[in-house]
């Protein structure tokens, strides 16, 4: 038996690959990146053959370069909540429809207002949402005839790559549970969320454990990516879930806090749980360990429009520095004290789902004054993220049965010092983050090692983490951040009305111009 694994986590962004040896140390990472299709305000898709692609690239750039370091096993994390519709000879009838998609928003209003949408959530765990496939699919059946007639499955991302390696629709517990069509407690599809979906189970793939392992993979694949056919790939769960192992945040009271693209925070627990106000969701990691928590859409995509659109010249001067342009961002938001003078920004670019739960909420500066300059709307942008992100902490808390013991933090933002600190001070909590940001892809091979009978138990991530950051909240700070948060929160209340008015505008003229 060698002594190497794969992790692969199939992103929003892009599709990471890590060579790790079986105590957890990297080998070699790549990421492949992808475009994400938004021609619109309410489209957000990808193309999966440019994904399928990506992986394969990702893996063979690793291969090619250790032959003597074959893996093996290979485990799978994927994104959650996409859809692709499949035709009878298995071509995509639609592109990836990802999470971020919110065109079925008028359905999903419909299925929470109209169809028993609050029972469908308790059973299935997925909140009513345009970014839950039972709400995409319900919108293809009903409004795009055309396609549903075509339609032999509705798969998601990992389906489509496994279908390609092995010529089979499998979907995994935790990527199904994610569907909103999945009954947490007989681990079978809801038969009520199927018949408000308007799909049969056929049209959907065989359901299988996150430790489900396949082998004899398609032989001219193989070849191109350099493996042999008769590795293993374990399927392995979503990447929400695994990030929480990844990042060894899996006892009792131990929450792990993602800010990716998207953000999360989540807390692992023995039995499926739903909430009475609907709020948090609940994933399957494996048959004994299920993930609660509240997905955010603005996490780092934040700073990523930031340094898009506003910051030209410090994207010219990380280019002259040879760093990378978040850095220079970050910096200078560094030159503005915690609180930003009294600058608040509400995130909300992309909508957002915990803990407002509303499609139409909208971002914006609050607090603005002459002497604001743009290291102030950095810094507030960055403690806007960490805000929201908090109250979506304490929705959390309230659904669990005992005390937070530890915050473990992860994703890109991570790599910032100052934002890192950021999350300390206004969480005021230490918060430990592992210098490994690919937790996702760690949590898939720990899931791996589990699933091939190595261990038994998932304890060994804490040997396998390694080196990790420990930021303690500061005084002064917390006490700026306390007198601010209760004005960020109270804002997104009053402002109810008005962002269904602007999100209403602004709707109208996308569908002027059609
Ligand atoms: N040096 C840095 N300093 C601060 N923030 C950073 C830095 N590098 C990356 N980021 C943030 O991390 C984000 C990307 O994070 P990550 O690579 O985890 O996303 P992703 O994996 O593509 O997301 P997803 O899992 O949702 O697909 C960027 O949008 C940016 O906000
Ligand atoms: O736990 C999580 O991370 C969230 O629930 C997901 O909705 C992600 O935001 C999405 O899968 C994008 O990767």
């Amino acid at each position: 038996m060698t002594s190497y694994m794969l992790g692969v986590d199939i992103g929003t962004t892009s599709t990471k690959a890590v060579l790790f040896t079986k105590k957890g140390d990297v080998i070699q990472q790549e990421n492949i990146g992808y475009p994400l299709y938004t021609p619109d305000m309410t489209t957000a898709e990808q193309d999966p053959e440019e994904i399928f692609q990506a992986v394969l690239k990702a893996f063979s750039n690793i291969t090619k370069q250790h032959l003597d370091k074959k893996p093996s096993f290979i485990s799978f994390s994927s994104a959650m909540h996409s859809v692709i519709a499949m035709d009878e000879n298995d071509q995509p009838l639609t592109a990836c429809i990802t999470w971020a998609d919110n065109r079925s928003e008028a359905w999903a209003h419909k299925i929470k207002d109209e169809l028993d949408g609050h029972e469908v959530y308790k059973r299935t765990g997925t909140p009513i949402h345009p970014m839950s496939p039972l709400s995409k699919i319900t919108w293809i059946v009903n409004d795009h005839p055309e396609i549903a007639t075509n339609v032999k499955k509705y798969i998601g991302i990992k389906e489509y790559i496994f279908k390609k390696f092995f010529d089979q629709y499998v979907v995994d517990y935790s990527l199904a549970s994610s569907m909103g069509m999945l009954n947490l407690k007989n681990l079978d599809w809801d038969e009520e969320a199927l018949r408000i979906a308007g799909v049969t189970r056929d049209q959907l793939s065989e359901l299988v454990p996150t430790t489900k392992t396949f082998n004899n993979c398609d032989a001219d694949l193989a070849k191109q990516i350099g493996i042999d056919p008769q590795t293993p790939f374990v399927i392995g769960a979503s990447d929400g879930v695994l990030s929480n192992l990844g990042v060894n945040a899996i006892r009792k009271g131990e929450i792990a806090v993602t800010i990716g693209t998207s953000g999360a925070i989540r807390t692992i627990i023995d039995e499926p749980k739903t909430d009475e106000k609907g709020r948090i969701f609940c994933y399957a990691l494996t048959e004994k360990h299920w993930v609660i928590g509240g997905p955010v859409n603005n996490g780092g995509m934040v700073l990523r429009w930031i340094r898009d659109e506003f910051a030209s010249s410090e994207v010219e001067t990380a280019k002259r520095l040879g760093i990378d342009a978040y850095e220079v961002l970050t910096k200078i938001a560094e030159r503005v004290r915690p609180g930003a003078d009294g600058l608040l920004f509400h995130p909300y670019l992309a909508g957002e789902r915990a803990p407002l739960w509303n499609p139409d909420v909208r971002g914006s500066f609050f607090g603005l004054t002459l002497s604001h300059k743009k290291e102030h709307m950095i810094r507030a942008a960055l403690e806007g993220v960490i805000y929201n992100l908090y109250t979506v902490f304490l929705a959390l808390t309230e659904c669990m049965d005992g005390p937070v013991t530890r915050i473990q933090a992860t994703g890109g933002f991570a790599r910032s010092d100052v934002w890192r600190q950021m999350m300390s001070d206004i969480f005021e909590s230490e918060v430990v983050v592992p210098e490994s940001y690919e937790s996702s892809c760690l949590g898939a091979c720990i899931l791996g090692l589990y699933a091939t009978g190595e261990i038994d138990s998932f304890e060994v991530v804490s040997e396998m983490i390694g080196n990790t950051h420990k930021h303690t909240p500061k005084a002064d700070s917390v006490n700026e951040y306390r007198q601010l948060l209760p004005i960020f929160i109270n804002l997104s209340r009053v402002l109810e009305n008005e962002y269904t008015q602007i999100a209403n505008y602004q709707r109208n003229l996308i569908n002027a111009a059609k």
